[in-house]
């Protein structure tokens, strides 16, 4: 039996119930899905501010998700943010959800477009297809132009602009697949492959699957170099639960 994290970094109780439930929808049948969001922090990460933000969350929910037992972690915000920092504190292994949809494109298609929310947090994603080695993948990025949150409204205004949007990539980028840019998105992939036939993807389950597979293989965060333990410190004031 694995039990695995699933970090929603913003404070989104609705937002961290549907990445719950398509981290769910593919979890393997020995798998239990712990969704979990930080008490405290930003309701929803839509730019560098909200990610420093958010980076500290991640960590005290990594501390007791080890604390917990489980298996590995997953990071359920496009921004991947606290990812390092994260694997650093973590036994198991940890995966952010933009790396493992962006892996999962370039397994399935020579060229993928993006699809995600304010056009603020467009850079945030081409910050990390440099860092991934992913920019000559991704042949275009496109922001539906309303908020996180929109997502949770249900007015289904903003499922419906991704959907505009995923046809206007298919049409116009010359991609085989679609990376769906937000947490909050999870649930559209399975629609949007039907309805586009390509793959539309999901990162929740892309990054579930692989901390199944890395847990299979026995395999946790290597702690040997840069992601070895944090160096000890006294941590003070706010920060003296991370100690
Ligand atoms: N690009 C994004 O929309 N990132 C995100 N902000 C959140 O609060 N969750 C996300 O996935």
């Amino acid at each position: 039996m694995s039990l695995i994290q699933v970090i929603n970094p913003n404070t989104s109780l609705a937002m961290t119930e549907t990445i719950g439930q398509a981290a769910r929808a593919v979890a393997a049948p020995d798998t239990e899905i712990l969704a979990v969001c930080p008490t405290h922090g930003v309701p929803s990460i839509e730019g560098h501010f909200d990610e420093a933000i958010a980076a500290i969350g991640v960590l005290e929910q990594i501390k007791l998700g080890k604390a917990q037992g489980v298996s590995g972690h997953v990071i359920a915000c496009f921004g991947d943010p606290g990812l390092l920092a994260a694997r650093e504190l973590a036994s198991g292994p940890v995966v952010g959800i933009a790396e493992a949809a962006m892996h999962t494109a370039t397994l399935l298609a020579t060229r993928f477009s993006i699809v995600t929310t304010l056009p603020r947090t467009l850079v945030i994603a081409r910050h990390l297809l440099q860092q991934y080695g992913f920019s000559h993948h991704c042949a275009a990025l496109h922001a539906i132009d309303l908020p996180v949150l929109a997502l949770e409204d249900g007015s289904g205004l903003a499922q419906e602009k991704v959907r505009q949007r995923c046809i206007q990539a298919k049409r116009e980028d010359g991609s085989g697949a679609i990376v769906l840019g937000c947490g909050g998105m999870a649930t559209l992939a399975a629609s949007l492959t039907q309805e586009l036939g390509l793959p539309v993807i999901d990162g929740v389950g892309a990054a579930v699957k692989m901390v199944e597979s890395l847990v299979a293989l026995g395999f946790g965060t290597s702690k040997y170099g840069d992601l070895a333990w944090p160096l000890q410190k006294h941590l003070s004031g706010a920060f003296q639960h991370l100690n």
